[in-house]
């Protein structure tokens, strides 16, 4: 069971408030060495990293020398927006001291649900984890309003590990895991080491909300899972104080809850990608697209397309055609009909020389392409 961890290429952290505040006292930086250093050896091990770090309010009470949480929204924007220089200076720090650099990278929900903006987030996620850089993800508590928050990170992180096509979660907090019981109020608590993220049984234990500095507790974990469920990621709850706990959990071994999808990976993401997406067009492909796409798994590019149809705007869903006009996949096109009209059939290198410019030199990414 435990080898879906082990085997994962592509990783979301999240780390909640509770574990980064040492429970209201600051930022605690050795803690926060000590997941560095692990995450520092993931990715010499080849790991993707994209790390979901709360602690921007916590970090701003104590530097303003608040110790109770706000009871406005607009205090706990000021807090989150001193807090949030602190947190990102000691994870860049942090990271620096390996000689890995850090990307601050603050999203709302409104980034996440316009197409145009989530595939925008979307490529420059991938750039920076191309450069081999950590991005460094926090709501952006300071623009949302009560009524587009995500308020906790733990859904922020399952729809960053949507976007990126995470093949898992890792949700650290200040329980070794998600308990048949809330362990707070419940002494004889088991830990369910693994279970599938929408049995509907988890409902009941995962009850209780969050601690005093954190958001969500476990319901909002449990919800995460499944979220990150529908792209076909799997979660892990762990207790982020358990010594060398993503080595380990490198390493197969059996810490924390793990939340598996119902499906595998690839029937996840295309029931996802048909789920959230209207078709707005089609691309007609030639015969040597075809089997790049289906036999190489290749990426389409506008070479091998032959005709546009629709209105279709940059990151909305396409169907491709094959010359028979049967449909050979569908994925989320990297330009707007009108500019892929212009760059179809053109090499790599025309598309800047027609457009003036070039966002990607695939029309459909792979990683963004479902084959039928
Ligand atoms: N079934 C459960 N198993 C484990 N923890 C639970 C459960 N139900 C509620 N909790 C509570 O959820 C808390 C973790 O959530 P939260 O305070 O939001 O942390 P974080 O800041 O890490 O997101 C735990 O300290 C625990 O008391
Ligand atoms: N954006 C907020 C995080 C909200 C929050 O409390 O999240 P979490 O501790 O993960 O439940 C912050 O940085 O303080």
């Amino acid at each position: 069971m435990r080898e879906k961890v082990s085997k994962a290429r592509r990783w979301v952290v999240k780390i909640g408030s509770a574990l980064l505040t040492a429970d209201g006292r600051g930022l605690d930086r050795g803690a926060m060495a000590v997941w560095v250093e692990q995450m520092v050896a993931l990715r010499r091990a080849g790991v993707e990293l994209v790390l979901v770090s709360s602690g921007a309010v916590a970090a701003g009470m104590s530097r303003l020398g608040w110790s109770e949480r706000p009871g406005t929204i607009h205090e706990l924007q000021a807090a989150a927006a001193v807090g949030q220089m602190g947190l990102v200076q000691a994870w860049e720090s942090s990271f620096a001291e390996h000689g890995l650099q850090t990307a601050q990278v603050l999203l709302t929900h409104d980034d996440l649900s316009d197409r145009k903006r989530y595939l925008n987030a979307r490529s420059t996620l991938r750039t920076l984890v191309d450069l081999g850089v950590i991005p460094v993800i926090n709501e952006n508590d300071t623009v949302v309003t009560d009524e587009i928050r995500f308020g906790d990170n733990d859904t922020l992180a399952a729809l960053v590990a949507n976007l990126v096509e995470a093949d898992l979660l890792v949700i650290l907090t200040d329980r070794d895991g998600m308990f048949d019981a809330d362990p707070r109020h419940n002494p004889d608590a088991q830990l369910i080491f693994e279970a599938r993220a929408d049995d509907p049984s988890l409902d009941a234990v995962a009850g209780g909300t969050g601690g005093a500095l954190g958001r969500g507790g476990m319901q909002t974990k449990l919800r995460a899972a499944r979220l990150a469920a529908r792209s076909g990621a799997n979660t892990i709850i762990v207790g982020g104080r358990i010594e060398r706990v993503l080595d380990r959990l490198k390493g197969s071994e059996r810490l924390g809850t793990l939340l598996t999808p119902e499906r595998s990976r690839y029937a996840a993401r295309k029931q996802w990608l048909a789920g959230h997406l209207q078709m707005r067009g089609t691309l007609s492909l030639d015969a040597g697209a075809v089997r790049a796409l289906l036999e190489q798994r290749k990426s389409l590019l506008p070479v091998g397309v032959t005709a546009v149809e629709g209105n279709f705007r940059r990151g909305e869903m396409v169907v491709c055609l094959g010359p028979d006009g049967r449909e050979v996949a569908r994925g989320l096109v990297n330009y707007s009909a009108a500019d892929a009209q212009r760059i179809i059939g053109l090499s790599t290198e025309a598309i800047e020389q027609e457009l003036g410019y070039i966002d990607e030199p695939e029309l459909v990414h792979r990683d963004n392409l479902v084959l039928v």
